[in-house]
């Protein structure tokens, strides 16, 4: 809190960041180290922070959305664009994801997805991401602001766990990562995705312990904030020649 007094203090602009799916796991890593560099956070999640988040209340940044529902994604621009007081965006973190489960935690597959979990998958997964960079274009531009999709390793290869719906949702907001990058370079907006492998975080099925001792030289979970180190690097100017990527980060999972 002091050095974010100490930054304001200094006359710098305070930057702003929406994070989509930030009441748990790596969204509110995200949040939590945005709002530790002293930047403004905007937070949308289906569900409230737990415990509350005074912080967020006392400045009116949580907003409680599902973005499995179309027409809830149609309302969320305007709804969050008020409070960008200066209509100035620096980061956009598309990281709100769902994977459904069968019995158990047991994979479902093409055939036994039903259609209405297709829909709500695409909805969230990667309509939402859409929406929001499109409906956000022009206050990114205005601060050279920076996009990052949450993509997933399950994008680029069959996952023991990860059903096709979640899998080709995420290999779709992948490409689409590749377009956003290429059409919004000429408004200064970097676009880029990550690809996590296994984090460690309640989205990961039972059996992941096995994958983690077979399928992954590092043999250990990512933790969030890991993940989080690697948000803030391309939210940064330090990441300022990189767009149009998608960066693994899997312990070597995928080679
Ligand atoms: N944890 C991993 O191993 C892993 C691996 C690859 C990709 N990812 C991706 O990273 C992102 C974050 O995953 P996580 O592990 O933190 O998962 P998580 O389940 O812990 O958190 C997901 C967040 O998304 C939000 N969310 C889900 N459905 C929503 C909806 N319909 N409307 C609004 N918010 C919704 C939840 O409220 C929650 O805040 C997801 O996009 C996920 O697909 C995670």
């Amino acid at each position: 809190m002091t050095h974010i007094k100490h930054k304001i203090e200094q006359n710098m602009e305070q930057k702003t960041a929406i994070v989509t799916g930030a009441s748990r796991g790596i969204g509110h890593a995200v949040a939590e180290r945005f709002r530790s560099l002293g930047w403004r956070v905007i937070t949308v999640s289906r569900s409230p922070i737990p415990g509350g988040c005074p912080r967020s209340q006392e400045h009116n940044t949580h907003v409680c959305m599902d973005l499995s529902d179309l027409s809830q994604i149609g309302q969320m621009v305007e709804t969050l664009r008020p409070m960008l007081g200066d209509a100035k965006l620096h980061a956009l973190v598309n990281n709100a994801g769902v994977s459904p489960k069968g019995p158990g935690g047991s994979r479902v597959n093409s055939l036994t997805t039903d259609m209405q979990t297709w829909q709500e998958m695409y909805n969230t997964n990667f309509f939402a991401p859409l929406a929001l960079t499109r409906g956000f274009a022009q206050e990114l531009s205005n601060a050279r602001g920076s996009v990052v999709n949450l993509c997933s390793i399950a994008g680029y290869r069959v996952h023991p766990f990860a059903g096709s719906a979640y899998a080709s949702s995420k290999a779709a907001l992948a490409s689409l990562t590749r377009e956003m990058a290429n059409d919004m370079a000429p408004l200064n907006v970097r676009v880029n995705a990550i690809a996590p492998g296994e984090i460690d975080t309640a989205i990961l099925s039972p059996g992941t312990s096995h994958i983690v001792d077979t399928q992954i030289p590092l043999r250990r979970l990512g933790t969030t904030a890991e993940v989080a180190d690697l948000v803030e690097f391309l939210c940064s100017e330090r990441a300022s020649y990189i767009t149009g990527a998608e960066i693994p980060i899997d312990g070597g999972q995928r080679i």
